[in-house]
């Protein structure tokens, strides 16, 4: 299976150490679930600059790439493509998110983090984030 799509994904984490989790609106796919802001990467954009655009469209706040830094992968078979998303950690940005998407947005403590359904493609990502954070 070669049909990769390429996602770039933050964790947002505040000054209490708690990360920012989006919940996808109905009538997108995987509606109902928690995840990282962050999108597709478009054509002739590196990870970082897609993410920074991401965080500005979804939440309305501002980083640089400078501020991005890479903490791990999600590589998951989904049936119809096969998703490659590295996830970055930001706790350096300008403003305070809010949806722009009609999402809902939600600061959640590390150790609260499996009380929010995720896709499954993120399941591995939330130990990784615990130990760093715990
Ligand atoms: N942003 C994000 N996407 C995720 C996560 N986990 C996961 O499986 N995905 C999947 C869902 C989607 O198939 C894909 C990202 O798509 P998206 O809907 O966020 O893309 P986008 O922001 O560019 O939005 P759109 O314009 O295509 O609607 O990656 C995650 O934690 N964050
Ligand atoms: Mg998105």
């Amino acid at each position: 299976m070669s049909n990769i799509l390429l996602v770039t994904a933050c964790a947002l984490v505040d000054t209490d150490n708690r990360i920012l989790l989006a919940q996808r609106p109905e009538g997108k796919s995987l509606a109902g679930l928690w995840e990282f802001p962050g999108g597709k990467i478009e054509q002739g954009e590196t990870p970082e600059e897609s993410l920074v655009r991401e965080l500005k469209e979804e939440l309305g706040i501002t980083t640089q790439t400078a501020c991005l830094a890479p903490l791990t992968f999600a590589s998951y078979a989904y049936e119809k493509f096969h998703l490659l998303m590295p996830l970055f950690i930001c706790r350096k940005f300008e403003g305070i998110p809010m949806p722009q998407e009609n999402q809902t947005l939600k600061w959640v403590r590390p150790e609260k983090l499996r009380d929010y359904p995720m896709p499954p493609a993120d399941e591995p990502l939330i130990p990784v984030l615990q130990d760093l954070l715990r």
